[in-house]
């Protein structure tokens, strides 16, 4: 199978990643920033979403215009820092729907522990995108991917803001069909397996806990 890495190099994308990548940066703007990203990110994933004709009438005449076939979307954040582009996401696809995957990452093993799952029902027929804004080792998106496969979920892509080659490796290895979305694909992984350059742990700095 083709590995399938899409890097969304949109000038407006990389323009306000550089500025969360600031360690200046503080949460209120790095919030907002994350916002707008996954707004931008979310219209150039979904470009390919299918469409179906339908008449209509406008205040001059009937015609046939296009929609978007009900294909049922689902947005997955993986917690704690996926739910930072949740909002952002939804504003553009309002009609999907949210499940929540909680997991952390052990700081000594970099295992990644799950302590919270909250799906719609019917993940089955949804077309699902998983987001965090950072695939380090790619645990924990691994992790989250599997969680859905064990309850259905077929139809799945993953959305971050920053990826490493080493995750993006281990997501090919354990879920082959998964799509990547990212808007950079950084130089590797420190020591203690944060992204280089990166902008540090995003949890943190979206809810400023150091
Ligand atoms: O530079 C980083 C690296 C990771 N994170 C957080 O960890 C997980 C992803 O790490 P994996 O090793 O791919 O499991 C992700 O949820 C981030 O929240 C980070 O914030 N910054
Ligand atoms: O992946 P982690 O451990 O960084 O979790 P959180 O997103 O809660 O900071
Ligand atoms: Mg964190």
């Amino acid at each position: 199978m083709v590995k399938k890495v899409h890097v969304l190099d949109h000038p407006l994308i990389q323009h306000k990643l550089t500025i969360i990548r600031d360690k200046n940066t503080g949460p209120k703007e790095f919030r907002e920033l994350v916002d707008e990203i996954s707004t931008l990110m979310a219209y150039e994933l979904t470009r390919n979403l299918a469409l179906q004709v339908v008449t209509i009438e406008t205040p001059i005449k009937k015609m046939n215009a296009k929609k978007l076939s009900g294909k049922k979307i689902g947005i997955v954040p993986i917690m704690r820092a996926g739910l930072g582009m949740v909002n952002g996401i939804t504003r553009m696809i309002p009609v999907a729907k949210v499940g929540h995957i909680g997991l952390y990452r052990d700081p000594e093993t970099l295992k990644a522990i799950e302590y919270y799952v909250k799906l719609p029902t019917d993940i089955q027929g949804r077309e699902l995108i998983v987001v965090d804004p950072m695939l380090a080792t790619g645990g924990s998106a691994s992790a989250a991917i599997q969680a859905l496969k064990d309850r259905g979920a077929v139809n799945i892509k993953f959305l971050c803001l920053i990826a490493v080659q080493e995750g993006i490796d281990a997501i090919h290895k354990d879920h082959p069909e998964v799509d990547i979305f990212t808007a950079s694909i950084d130089q590797g992984l420190n020591d203690k397996s944060y992204i280089i350059p990166g902008f540090g742990d995003a949890g943190d700095r979206l809810f400023g806990t150091k």
